[in-house]
């Protein structure tokens, strides 16, 4: 389709494809607005999406989940999934980033992908053996252990879909999970991972950790997305109301359309490295940051499909 309208963010030539209509779209917002959150932001969001907005854990863990898995298949393509018939292994943890995880994989299979689960410490509660269940009913085979070396998984999948802790991780790796994460740091296919990279701290990172290639941030990045050095960084969810966006100050992009995610720029290594020495400024503007947005925010958004949406200013 040929359209091109005045918005800058609805612009669109003949033969552009999803992903550059993505670029033009991610493009037209101003980066250095940005907002990353705090783990005890992140935390009072969390709280406050329950406790006042009414929202109920299922609800949002189903589109934190489905969005995890759209910005999934959207940079590996199934026909790029070369391994047994798409194989991916999911690593789900104990907390509600595992729960993600569970989602996750449950849409990746309905996208076509081969999920396989490795879920060591299963949460009793109802919410998550439903969701194990519904897993399991679609013959979606759960690991009893770990494999043992790397390459094991490098040669079995052809990502892995890291959801084992989200925004509550705190301090070093605890001895059940400890060699999962070193094993998942030397496996040589891209690892995604959900809002947090796991064992990274949530807003100093952890340089000797895994480096995943892709990031998806829920809410909004957490601090240490900025030492995200991989090629994919998403925004998914969808699922904060623009009240709240306003009421804490958030500056984040528009979602396209009635899109559930959207591509977030990364930096190179290099453009990290020369940036270093403002990060410590950063941290000290990062309380007045949380307060200002001075970027406009488009009034309508077009998704990839032509859909389009109004967005609050
Ligand atoms: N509002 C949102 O953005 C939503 C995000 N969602 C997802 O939820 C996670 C946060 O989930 P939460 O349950 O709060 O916590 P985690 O999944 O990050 O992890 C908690 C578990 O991790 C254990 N833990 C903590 N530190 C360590 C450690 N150093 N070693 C080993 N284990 C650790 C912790 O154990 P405790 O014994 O300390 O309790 C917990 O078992 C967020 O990131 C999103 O992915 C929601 O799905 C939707 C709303
Ligand atoms: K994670």
């Amino acid at each position: 389709m040929d359209r091109i309208s005045v918005n800058r963010f609805s612009f669109r030539r003949k033969g552009s494809t999803r992903k550059d209509k993505d670029k033009e779209h991610s493009a037209a917002f101003d980066y250095s607005k940005l907002s990353y959150i705090s783990q005890d932001e992140a935390q009072k969001i969390d709280e406050e999406l329950f406790e006042e907005y009414k929202f109920s854990v299922d609800q949002l863990m189903e589109l934190a989940g489905y969005s995890c898995a759209v910005a999934i298949a959207k940079c590996y393509p199934l026909e790029t999934m070369t391994r047994d018939n798409h194989a991916v292994l999911v690593c789900c943890g104990p907390g509600n980033n595992g729960g993600d995880g569970l989602v996750c994989a449950r849409h990746l299979k309905m996208f076509g992908f081969k999920p396989s689960v490795y879920y060591p410490k299963q949460n009793k509660k109802d919410l998550f053996t439903n969701l194990m269940k519904q897993c399991e009913g679609m013959d979606m085979p759960f690991l009893s252990f770990f494999p043992s070396e790397a390459h094991l998984i490098t040669q079995s999948y052809n990502l892995v879909v890291d959801a084992l802790f989200g925004f509550s991780f705190k301090g070093p790796p605890r001895a059940d999970f400890a060699n999962v994460l070193q094993t998942l740091a030397k496996v040589e296919i891209p690892i995604c991972s959900i809002d947090v990279p796991s064992g990274w701290d949530v807003e100093n990172g952890n340089p000797e950790g895994l480096q995943p290639e892709f990031l998806i941030s829920l809410t909004a990045p957490k601090l240490c997305a900025k030492m995200f050095m991989g090629k994919y960084h998403y925004l998914g969810g969808r699922f904060v109301p623009k009240t709240m966006e306003k009421a804490y100050g958030l500056c984040l992009p528009a979602y396209p359309g009635t899109d559930c995610v959207v591509e977030l720029k990364t930096q190179t290594p290099h453009e990290k490295e020369t940036k270093s020495d403002e990060k410590e400024k950063d941290k000290e503007n990062h309380e007045d940051m949380m307060g200002i947005c001075g970027s406009s925010q488009p009034e309508e958004v077009r998704a990839t499909d032509g859909s389009s949406a109004l967005v609050e200013d």
